[in-house]
């Protein structure tokens, strides 16, 4: 079994046996712990120095607001992104996404191209009800979600049936995999929340589908 653990080699706190989230249309799986406490906490620290952060706005019915997050998009050149009626060209890989890149992919079985990385500053920031469904990422988009930083709050709610909602914290280290039908019949969220919250940065790797592909 590869090293998962690999920026402190003595810190075996790191949690390989993924978790099933068991709901209907979607296929999800949870490692509550994929990177280590240590591991975490410079992995949150290099991003968030290193991080080239946008203040994006979008239009919705007329009205122009600021997006309650800062953003970046890094990835393999050519793979620009249609996010909300903003198009982002990639920045570069960077040795810390590599790093984390090369780690995810070794349990997800795919090879990322793109990684669209948010920033929370507070509890202020937030992900409206979305789901990623994008063209660009194909019919059953893989996506995986690793969280540094402050815990937040991350729920589902089925399109269909919006009674039926699941949601859980996204600690530290932890990975998200969302695959199969999930983002047609889910939708997700990181709400606000008054707690006072530390900023929490959240990478979700992604594959963008161009006509090579
Ligand atoms: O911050 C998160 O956990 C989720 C972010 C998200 O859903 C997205 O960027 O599409
Ligand atoms: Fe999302």
């Amino acid at each position: 079994m590869q090293q998962l653990n690999f920026l402190d080699s003595q810190d075996a706190s790191v949690q390989l046996t993924p978790q099933i989230i068991d709901i209907p249309d979607a296929s999800v799986i949870f490692y509550e712990q994929f990177f280590s406490a240590i591991d975490s906490e410079h992995i949150y620290s290099e991003l968030l120095n290193q991080t080239p952060w946008r203040q994006d706005s979008i239009t919705l019915f007329g009205k122009t607001m600021l997006v309650p997050r800062l953003t970046a998009w890094h990835g393999d050149p050519g793979k620009s992104y249609t996010y909300s009626g903003i198009t982002m060209e990639p920045e570069p890989w960077t040795p810390t996404l590599m790093m984390i890149k090369n780690a995810i992919e070794s349990v997800c079985g795919v090879s990322f191209n793109s990684v669209l990385i948010n920033l929370y500053r507070d509890g202020n920031d937030s992900v409206a009800w979305h789901s990623d469904d994008e063209p660009e990422l194909g019919e059953n988009p893989l996506l995986a979600s690793v969280s540094f930083g402050a815990t937040r709050r991350f729920a589902f709610k089925h399109k269909r049936n919006p009674h039926l909602r699941v949601s859980f914290d996204l600690s530290a280290g932890s990975l998200l995999i969302m695959g199969g039908a999930t983002q047609h019949y889910w939708f997700h969220q990181v709400p606000k929340t008054s707690r006072n919250v530390a900023p929490r940065i959240n990478l979700t790797f992604r594959i963008i589908k161009t006509f090579l592909n």
